[in-house]
């Protein structure tokens, strides 16, 4: 079993970025995720828009800052366990087992949970040819705008995503966006924005409407939506189904490790060390909880450096829990694996 100094659960910006430091302390450094590719949410939900509050950045698509991450963690030869969900901890010896949801399980010195809001999932509509079309025409995220270009594109939801998505893609697709309320979720000024595009021809708008039914020969080619008071139904044809109805998150597992917990979605860090209720078990990103916390990727980066720093002096006492500054290295090492 390939032992790493310390293992992160959750390759998202924070998860990536405690990644990263851990590196930094010379130590070798596992990282899983359910996910098929690093990011958390800004890959999964949202990696064409651009984030404005990164500090030295005052703009950054959500894919870039995601890949610079990547490219600043490279150097130290992380080990990337994706598309394994963390599922069970056992302490063995002074190590920590964790078994993911392959059944696969991975010694370690120390732990760090970033697993942002959870393992998350895209709310569902729940209609005929959802399923059958998903990944043939149904999408529950737009990852590439370009894939959108010269289609007839149905986007289902009434939240920032959904408003937002159709004046993304007006410019490059024919767009009609249906909402099952009258109102909209989405910020007051992208709605209204939205209402001038419709007014001016350039996307259509339909509400109350709800998507009854997918229809294709392989590939998405008819939507079948409803007006939920007048029961009427309309035939659409669409290239795409764009459903942006929000997303379900869980803890799922972990909320079962003995973790004191801030209701059933937060695990509480019971001081400024990023510690948990587990000595060996450290918090960052949205997953910590602590009076004060706000959910942003700015704080998750400094959260993260603090339970990296703690981790590796946790698994490694001899380590000082301060790493210095990194501007007095001539070059970043590479550390080599311990077995
Ligand atoms: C549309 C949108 C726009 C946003 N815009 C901004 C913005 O402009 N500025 C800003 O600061 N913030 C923004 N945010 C919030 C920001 O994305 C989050 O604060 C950030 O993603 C939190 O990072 P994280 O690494 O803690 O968690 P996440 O990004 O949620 O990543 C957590 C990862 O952990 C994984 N995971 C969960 N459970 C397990 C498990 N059991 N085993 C292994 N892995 C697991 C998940 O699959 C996920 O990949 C936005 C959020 C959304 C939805």
């Amino acid at each position: 079993m390939l032992r790493t100094d310390v293992t992160v659960i959750g390759a998202g910006p924070a998860g990536l970025f405690a990644a990263f430091y851990v590196g930094m302390r010379d130590l070798t450094v596992r990282i899983i995720d359910p996910l098929p590719e690093p990011g958390g949410q800004l890959m999964a939900l949202y990696p064409e828009k651009y984030i404005y509050d990164i500090a030295g950045f005052p703009k950054i698509l959500a894919k870039d800052l995601v890949n610079n991450l990547i490219e600043q963690l490279e150097p130290f030869k992380p080990i990337y366990t994706l598309g394994e969900r963390a599922e069970k901890l056992e302490e063995v010896n002074g190590d920590f087992h964790i078994t993911t949801s392959s059944g696969h399980t991975y010694a370690t010195g120390a732990v760090i949970i970033a697993a942002g809001v959870g393992a998350f999932e895209p709310r569902k509509v729940g209609c005929p040819g959802e399923a059958e079309f998903t990944g043939k025409g149904v999408y529950y995220a737009v990852k590439s705008k370009a894939e959108f270009t010269g289609k007839r594109v149905l986007i289902v939801g009434g939240g920032d995503s959904a408003a937002d998505w159709t004046l993304g893609l007006k410019d490059i697709a024919e767009v009609t966006l249906i909402h099952r309320r009258e109102q909209f979720r989405a910020h007051a000024a992208t709605v209204n924005q939205m209402i001038e595009a419709a007014e001016a021809g350039e996307v259509r708008i339909l509400t109350p409407y709800e998507l009854k039914e997918i229809r294709g020969d392989g590939h998405v080619r008819e939507a079948v939506i409803f007006n939920n008071a007048t029961k009427e139904e309309t035939v659409l044809g669409v290239d795409a189904v764009v459903i942006l109805a929000g997303y379900l998150s869980k803890l799922g597992p972990l909320a079962t490790w003995g973790l004191e917990m801030e209701g059933n979605k937060k695990i509480k860090v019971l001081d400024s060390t990023m510690r948990t209720s587990r000595p060996g078990i450290f918090a960052c990103g949205d997953v910590a909880s602590y009076n004060g916390k706000l959910p942003l990727i700015c704080l998750g980066f400094g959260e993260a450096s603090i339970a990296a720093n703690y981790a590796a002096a946790y698994a490694h006492p001899e380590l000082k829990v301060n790493p210095g500054h990194s501007s007095e290295r001539d070059e970043v090492p590479t550390p080599a694996a311990t077995h």
